[in-house]
């Protein structure tokens, strides 16, 4: 890959330090960024309200407060900045409390310029490249292009595609089950587009995004003067749906109120728009995903049981990846192949220590995880063949088993950096844990952060 030219990068400094906030600012200016520096973590906190910073340069030490505990903060104000913390008391536990905390990198004080411009440029490399795999999957998603693979030899995912064909043309609601990736909204489109109402509209619907507030409306339209800002009579996407297929994903997202509509709607397939007291019909076949339990909704008082029980009559389990195993290789050509054309790399192999590292992976994130993989491979690879740390998946040396061995260079205490040690603690921990909340529980770290981490080692 070409190093990128970061011609313009907004970077913010904040230590307490005029002397070490004017050398960072001349050092980063040099590179062509713009720099603000503050000197304490309020100040930064306003100046992340105010402006956009690709690079934050946090002192950990700042007068008497601690620049550690500010890390939350920012990236609730810009998830997407990249921390790099800088400190003269150097020490592995503050390295890793700090990348724990979201923090990107760590710099040792006293650091060079030289130290300090390769720590941005890295970082903004990093974002970079998420940016571009974001995009693709954006991309790709819209455009239906790799979520064609419906091959299978293993024997689990065979009985998922042989109910799912009985399932589309039960015209039903029904419910689809499974973890993160393996490709329930693939299938809620592949049940409409195998059952009887293909000819009519899918209007998928992401429950999590939708205001809380204005959720029943959404679902199914309000009349003009309804609430504040209903300046129209709005009909709602049940109605848009008519004739064919309403795709709720994240299902046990929905508010009580609008879980209610719901059921009424499942019921007798009757609804009114918020402010307006006349029943409307619709015909319409619901489709709702989730990826948790949502019998321990039900438990907390969150989901309704009677909606569950509505939803769950007809359901199907999405087959995690790692017990699909057979499938590995056919997933991983076929990938492959479409990431080659796309990005325009026809000469790429994968290596056999590729295909070993693959082959022994636990793919937490499921399809859409080794779909990233393949892409960042092939973005990354020089040529000519993709190697594990190109896909960014531990490397499993020649007659090792799966998930216990990694690359040997990497001993505690060796000459390894703080990135390539949490990376590899990172995969091996995922490697061997049945989910990702199980795998940031044994890390001592939250979803959110491990989420945060997998993107920024590639690991997603
Ligand atoms: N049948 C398929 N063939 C090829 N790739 C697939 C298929 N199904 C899913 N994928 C890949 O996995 C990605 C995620 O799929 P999808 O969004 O359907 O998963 P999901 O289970 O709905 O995930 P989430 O619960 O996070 O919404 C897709 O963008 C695609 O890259």
């Amino acid at each position: 890959m070409e190093t990128p030219q970061h011609a313009s990068f907004s970077a913010l400094v904040v230590d307490d330090d005029p002397g070490v906030r004017q050398s960072l600012r001349l050092c980063l200016e040099a590179d062509g960024g713009r720099v603000l520096g503050v000197g304490a973590s309020l100040a930064a906190l306003e100046a992340l309200e105010r402006g956009r910073f690709d690079v934050i340069l946090l002192d950990l030490w700042l007068g008497s407060e601690s620049g550690l505990d500010a890390i939350p903060d920012m990236l609730r104000r810009q998830p997407g900045a990249a921390i790099i913390v800088i400190t003269a008391f150097a020490t592995f536990d503050s390295a890793v409390d700090a990348m724990k905390r979201g923090a990107k990198d760590y710099l040792p004080k006293p650091f060079t310029p030289e130290q300090v411009r390769l720590a941005v440029r890295r970082a903004l490399e990093g974002q970079q490249l998420e940016r571009q795999l974001r995009d693709a999957e954006v991309r790709l998603r819209e455009a239906g292009a790799d979520d064609d693979f419906f091959e299978t030899e293993s024997p689990t995912f065979w009985n998922v595609m042989k109910q799912a064909a009985r399932v589309a043309a039960a015209d039903v609601p029904v419910l689809l089950r499974g973890e993160s990736g393996t490709g329930k909204n693939v299938m809620a489109r592949w049940l409409w587009q195998h059952g009887p109402r293909a000819s009519g509209p899918f209007v998928s619907v992401n429950c999590p995004s939708l205001s809380r507030e204005l959720m029943t409306s959404t679902l199914f339209g309000h009349k003009r003067g309804a609430f504040t800002g209903a300046t129209n009579d709005a009909a709602g996407k049940v109605q848009e749906a008519e004739g064919g297929v309403l795709f709720l994903d994240e299902v046990g997202d929905l508010t009580l109120e609008a879980q209610a509509g719901l059921l009424r709607f499942l019921n007798d397939r009757t609804y009114e728009r918020v402010g307006e007291a006349k029943e409307r019909h619709a015909d319409v076949r619901l489709v709702a995903a989730t990826n948790r339990g949502l019998e321990d909704d039900v438990k907390a008082g969150r989901f309704r049981e009677d909606l569950l029980f509505r939803l769950n009559v007809l359901s199907l389990v999405m087959t995690p990846l790692r017990e699909r195993r057979e499938d590995l290789s056919a997933l991983s050509a076929h990938y492959l192949a479409r990431a080659k054309v796309r990005q325009n790399r026809s000469d790429l192999l994968l290596s056999s220590g590729a295909e070993r590292a693959i082959r022994g992976y636990g793919w937490p994130g499921n399809l859409r995880e080794l779909r990233n993989a393949i892409e960042r491979g092939v973005i990354l690879s020089p040529g000519p063949s993709i190697e594990p740390e190109d896909l960014g998946v531990p490397a499993i040396t020649e007659g090792a088993s799966a998930g216990t061995t990694s690359p040997a260079e990497i001993t505690i205490g060796g000459d390894v950096s703080l990135d390539a040690l949490e990376r590899e603690h990172i995969a091996r921990v995922i490697a061997r844990s049945t989910t990702l909340e199980a795998a940031a529980k044994l890390l001592g770290i939250d979803s959110t952060t491990l989420q945060r981490k997998r993107k920024r080692y590639g690991l997603a």
